[in-house]
């Protein structure tokens, strides 16, 4: 009995600790916006995204904005699959063509989008909105192409974000609600046409123009690796310029997201975390502790 009391009163001590643990945090982040991006490789079952939309959830009820940009990477390639279009990587960027195109943003706008907001307002009714980046001019943007081993590639219809109208998303915040955004633009050279935009370039722009307290990007690994794929070479903390010296040498999907951390700390906002987002909950660790999880870019 006096063993099972005194786990008993461990226990409690450890749950009393990690709640005023968040004291801090809680304060530091109170009202401000945060923006997510989770990724396509970090929603890969249905428990992620239930865990996800809980987090969501938390952080509102926490007096937090969270503001979601969702990917879909893997989630468009199956689709372009499953019509016989092959998928074809450039630099970390999709080369996308007038028929995929459509199939970007029809996985990206038309499902998960709209699934991520459905799961969210399983907790309160109306409290996601799904806002893609072709709506009320949210997004406007540009074509650009990629540089690979020091050749320019073309990528067809991708682009960057480079006008941002926060408009709706501050209505969205301002009325209690969590925007759910789609990483697809209106071409601001070619009307009537839209890009393709990596979700994490996106997400980027957009806590820049928010002025967020912080971007955090859930993927499929621990954070960044310096010496990729060593396992024992991940980086806890990186400031812009090694950050600048280190990304000629990233490869794959990992060009874009540190690309869009350097961005967005040199565009103002305070940090930003690559973290696990298979581990269900991790942005909670993220956002409410002293020690966080994965990678945190900072200014110089
Ligand atoms: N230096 C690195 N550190 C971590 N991951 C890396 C690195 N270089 C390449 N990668 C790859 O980048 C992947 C994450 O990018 P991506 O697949 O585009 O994720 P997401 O769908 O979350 O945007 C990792 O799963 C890993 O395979
Ligand atoms: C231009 C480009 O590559 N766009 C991405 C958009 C989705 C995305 O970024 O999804 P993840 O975050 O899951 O990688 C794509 O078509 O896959």
């Amino acid at each position: 009995m006096g063993v099972f009391r005194e786990a008993q009163g461990l226990e409690v001590g450890i749950k009393t600790a990690v709640l005023i643990e968040s004291l801090p945090w809680l304060k530091q982040f109170h009202k401000k916006i945060i923006v997510v991006k989770f990724g396509g490789n970090a929603m890969v079952d249905d428990e992620l995204q239930r865990a996800f939309a809980e987090d969501m959830a938390y952080l509102h009820f926490a007096g937090i904005h969270p503001v979601v940009v969702h990917g879909g990477g893997p989630q468009i390639s199956k689709r372009l699959a499953e019509l016989g279009i092959d998928s074809e990587f450039r630099g970390g960027y999709r080369v996308t063509t007038p028929e995929s195109i459509e199939v970007v943003r029809d996985v990206l706008s038309g499902t998960i989008s709209r699934d991520l907001a459905e799961l969210v307002n399983e907790h309160q009714p109306g409290l996601a909105v799904a806002i893609s980046g072709e709506d009320r001019g949210l997004f406007g943007g540009r074509r650009r192409g990629a540089v690979v081993d020091g050749q320019p590639v073309d990528l067809g219809l991708v682009g960057d974000v480079v006008e941002v109208d926060a408009a709706a998303i501050l209505e969205a915040v301002e009325a209690g609600r969590i925007p759910v955004v789609a990483s697809i633009a209106p071409d601001l050279d070619a009307p009537g046409q839209s890009l393709n935009i990596n979700a994490d370039s996106a997400a980027a722009a957009l806590a820049i123009e928010l002025g967020a307290a912080k971007l955090v990007i859930l993927t499929d690994v621990a954070g960044l690796y310096r010496d990729w794929p060593n396992r024992d070479s991940l980086i806890s903390i990186i400031d812009t310029e090694e950050l600048t010296e280190l990304l000629p040498a990233l490869e794959s999907g990992m060009i874009p997201k540190m690309t869009a951390c350097l961005e967005a700390v040199e565009g103002g906002v305070a940090k930003a975390a690559i973290i696990d987002g298979r581990e269900p909950h991790s942005i909670l660790l993220e956002v409410f502790t002293h020690s966080g999880v994965g990678t945190e870019v900072v200014p110089v």
